[in-house]
């Protein structure tokens, strides 16, 4: 009912600034996008499920999200498709591998700093609900 799409509204409204401010830290600019298969040929030989931070505003644009939960399962693709994709010693790879570790642990902490745990229990019970 109209309660519920209140509280969805407030939680897209909250996963669009979250996204947002990701996209904008100069750390993230590979995840910014999808790899680009052009430069990158076997990239979807190796990862099964893509996953970048303009996808994410897509799929937030479209409802996917019902609950923060649902959007975590995604921004952790985008890291550890990159640790997967990335698993050398040389300075490239562990040059994305930090930045990999970087984004995990940023959104993260915006989760746990921003998130009011009674919010994200209304939205797991709208998830049961339907
Ligand atoms: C993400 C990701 N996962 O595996 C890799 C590898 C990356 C990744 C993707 C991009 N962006 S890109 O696919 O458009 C590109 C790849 C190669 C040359 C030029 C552009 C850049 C970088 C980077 O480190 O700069 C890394």
């Amino acid at each position: 009912e109209e309660q519920e799409e209140d509280v969805l509204r407030e939680l897209r409204l909250f996963l669009r600034n979250v996204t947002e401010r990701l996209a904008l830290d100069r750390r993230f600019k590979a995840f910014t996008k999808p790899v680009d298969i052009e430069e990158v040929p076997d990239y979807l030989m190796v990862i099964r499920k893509p996953m970048d931070l303009s996808t994410l505003l897509t799929n937030i644009d479209q409802h996917k999200y019902v609950t923060v939960r649902e959007f975590m399962s995604d921004t952790d693709l985008i890291w550890q498709n990159a640790l997967e994709y990335n698993p050398d010693s040389d300075p490239m790879d562990r040059h994305i591998r930090h930045r990999a570790c970087a984004l995990k642990d940023t959104v993260r902490a915006i989760i746990r700093d921003e998130l009011d745990e009674d919010f994200e229990r209304v939205c797991e019970e709208i998830r049961e609900s339907r």
